[in-house]
């Protein structure tokens, strides 16, 4: 396999992931938000789920990140190894993990679930992480790649408004791997500033691929205006 690390580099990776319930949960939906993506210059996509993953694959020419979703609370993201070769045999190049310190549901510890990813796959790990510490542990553990994804939803910093540049900052000079910014970026400046603050890439999920957030914020700022 080729290293998609070069490809990705100062790029766009675009996040299309739906949830059960919603318009647009369908593994083709997201298979056409992924083409949209990349027909505007995405050189990455991060999609979520076997069946999203397999058909996103087969229709862009970018890595794709794959992850799937244990539920919603403590380590949900490719909370198993189990779950990460399942990715990986789906068709990610790179598999997004839990990266962050917390205890996990098959009570392996990161180097260990990290080892036996690289032993049964050729895809990379790169480590959903929450704060610096949790980057430099997912480092040692031998993560390919680490992303700042759970800043601000693990309790161990406040939730910034924006992307938590500072992390993505900390984490870029602290670790020999390559870092991306994933989190709250809404504008294209923020993605510039992440950019500057040492990021390989930025991810963008929600401002882009998430339609029902996007009109809310219209919808409250109007509010706002009354
Ligand atoms: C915290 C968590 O579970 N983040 C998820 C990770 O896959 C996704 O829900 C986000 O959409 C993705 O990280 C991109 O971020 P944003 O949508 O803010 O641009």
């Amino acid at each position: 396999m080729i290293n998609p690390l070069g490809r990705l580099e100062g790029g766009l990776i675009v996040s299309c992931q739906a949830y059960p319930g919603e318009p647009l949960f369908d593994p083709d939906v997201m298979r056409r938000m992924a083409e949209a993506a990349v027909a505007g210059g995405a050189v990455g996509i991060r999609a979520k789920g076997l069946d999203d993953i397999r058909l996103i694959r087969a229709a862009v020419d970018v890595p794709v990140i794959g992850l799937v979703k244990v539920g919603s609370e403590g380590v949900y993201i490719t909370p198993t190894v189990d779950h990460a070769v399942a990715v990986a045999a789906a068709g990610a190049g790179i598999v997004a993990i839990d990266g962050t310190r917390r205890p996990r549901p098959d009570g392996l510890d990161l180097a260990e679930v990290i080892a036996t990813i690289h032993d049964r796959t050729d895809a990379l790990v790169m480590a959903d992480v929450g704060d610096l510490e949790d980057g430099l542990a997912s480092a040692a553990a031998g993560a390919d790649l680490i992303s700042s994804t759970l800043a601000g939803y693990t309790g161990a910093r406040p939730r910034s408004e924006g992307p938590d540049v500072d992390l993505v900052r900390d984490l870029a000079s602290a670790v020999e791997v390559p870092v991306l910014a994933e989190g709250r970026i809404r504008t294209a400046e923020q993605a510039g500033a992440c950019l500057q603050a040492g990021a390989h890439a930025v991810v963008v999920g929600t401002a882009i691929t998430y339609p029902t957030s996007i009109t809310r914020w219209f919808v409250d700022a109007l509010h706002e205006e009354i």
